[in-house]
């Protein structure tokens, strides 16, 4: 019993299929003799079956009736083949050819034909329309006239315009800076004027994970690279952010094995990933940022001295804010403007309590100015906020015995006021910073002293 039979079908039951099929289908023998052409190819091609049934493929393409044969190039290959073409009348086809073989030799070449010029067209109209979303939303900023950040003081300025400079080219950049001052804000300037700005933008904090996670979300991994690894493998960031940008977070905070891969990544533009000896080529710009001393840390070599230089070739500066106080009052407009739009509110602060806000030296930078504004924002009631209705932390006492300025004078001793302020700008730092030595720095005394007056203080730094 033959499968026609078992199935109840004639071979003219499959003719009339094959003719109702979406898809064109061109049939030939061993040889490239045309069998069978089905009613969709036809329609696509506007050649008609009896101008190619009974024909040799060779012969139908030197009498220049198709431009091509893909069945030829089946049949000398003896595997699939896979190409695009475009007929006379402008449409699309994607062709995929198909041997067909018995006891080790071909006997018929099916080819597929699709009709993709749909496809192509609305593929184009998406990037298109893409295209003109993304300048639409950058015009939309420019006319709403509201820039990403603010840039006032001249210290930042310079920051900026380097951030500009170094955005034209693809150099690995570095930039330094203490927690809060807006290194990010930097790296993402810098994505936003380069070439690379429509594709990814990716972020990972290097000490906010695991070593052993880190490895694998930067590098990717293959299947059965551990217990528990995705089947068909993991994409890295360094991957996913190819074309785009990679920016690594606290950079100091990376695992010294890691730190050896990473050079390679940048010095070799490949990545491999765990698990796996296939080498990737990548395309992947990196911008690296840290508040940690680098120098300090290649010293007691607890980062590598060939990365260290590898990255130091562009460096950006993020200064402090208490040294580019001019951007405080632009950065409490900025922020004002952001919150009471995000909160539903219409609420001012006072020219005093903008001059309160620009005598402090922000220890905790812009992040620091950012969250008060906020706090202060939400928890008045008045619509112009008083420095009383504030009730900034550092003129309350707080219960690290933090100085009350609002407290009358004759209360406390000049003595006590002094020992207060000290302690609570001792524990600000102590909190902000890990050693000794940066403490040091950032209070402008010297390191014993610190460590003395954190010991008359009772103080410790965290572990
Ligand atoms: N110049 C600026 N204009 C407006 N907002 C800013 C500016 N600088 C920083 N900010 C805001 O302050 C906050 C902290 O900035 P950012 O995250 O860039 O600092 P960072 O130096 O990267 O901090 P960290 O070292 O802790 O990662 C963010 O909310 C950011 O939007």
């Amino acid at each position: 019993m033959d499968n026609y039979s078992s199935t109840g079908l004639r071979p003219e039951d499959w003719e009339r299929i094959v003719d109702i099929l979406p898809d064109g289908i061109y049939v030939t023998n061993a040889r490239g003799l045309t069998i069978k052409v089905n009613a969709a190819y036809e329609h696509m091609t506007g050649l008609s079956a009896r101008q190619l049934v009974g024909r040799y493929i060779a012969d139908i393409v030197k009498e220049g009736i198709l431009s091509n044969s893909i069945t030829q190039r089946v049949i000398d290959k003896g595997s699939e083949v896979t190409a695009e073409q475009t007929t006379a009348k402008g449409k699309r086809l994607a062709l995929h050819g198909i041997p067909i073989y018995k006891s080790g030799s071909i006997i018929l070449v099916v080819t597929i034909v699709k009709d993709i010029t749909v496809i192509n067209e609305l593929g184009k109209e998406l990037d298109h329309s893409r295209q003109i979303a993304n300048q639409y939303k950058s015009r939309l900023n420019e006319l709403e006239g509201s820039p990403r950040f603010v840039a006032e003081s001249p210290q930042f300025q310079a920051a900026v315009a380097l951030a500009h400079k170094v955005a034209e080219v693809d150099s690995t950049v570095l930039i330094l800076g203490e927690s809060g001052t807006g290194k990010e804000v930097l790296a993402r300037e810098i994505y936003q004027k380069s070439y690379r700005r429509d594709q990814p933008f990716l972020k990972i904090n290097c000490g906010a994970i695991p070593d052993n996670l880190l490895e694998s979300e930067l590098f990717g991994y293959d299947s059965g690279a551990f217990t528990g690894a995705k089947k068909g493998g993991h994409m890295g960031l360094f991957e996913s952010a190819s074309k785009g940008t990679l920016f690594l977070d606290e950079i100091g905070d990376m695992p010294l094995h890691l730190q050896v891969k990473l050079l390679r990544v940048l010095q070799e533009h490949t990545v491999t990933r765990l698990g796996s000896t296939k080498v990737i080529p990548i395309n992947t710009r990196v911008i690296a940022a840290t508040n940690q001393d680098l120098e300090q840390m290649v010293r007691e070599k607890t980062f590598r001295e060939d990365l260290y230089y590898r990255l130091n070739i562009v460096v950006i500066k993020s200064p402090p804010l208490r040294e580019r106080k001019a951007d405080i009052p632009s950065l409490i407009k900025f922020f004002v403007k952001k919150l009471n739009a995000k909160y539903h509110l219409n609420k001012q602060l006072s020219p005093e309590l903008i001059s309160a806000l620009m005598d402090y030296n922000w220890p905790g930078n812009v992040r620091e100015l950012e969250n008060i504004v906020e706090r202060v924002l939400v928890t008045s009631s008045s619509d112009l906020v008083s420095v009383e209705e504030a009730r900034l932390p550092w003129q309350t006492a707080g219960p690290a015995g933090a100085l009350d300025v609002a407290a009358p004078f004759e209360e406390i001793s000049l003595k006590e006021a002094c020992e207060r302020l000290e302690k609570r700008m001792l524990l600000d730092a102590a909190r902000r910073y890990k050693t000794t030595y940066q403490i040091a720095e950032a209070l402008q005394i010297s390191q014993p002293s610190v460590s003395r007056k954190l010991k008359k203080y009772r103080c410790e730094l965290p572990q």
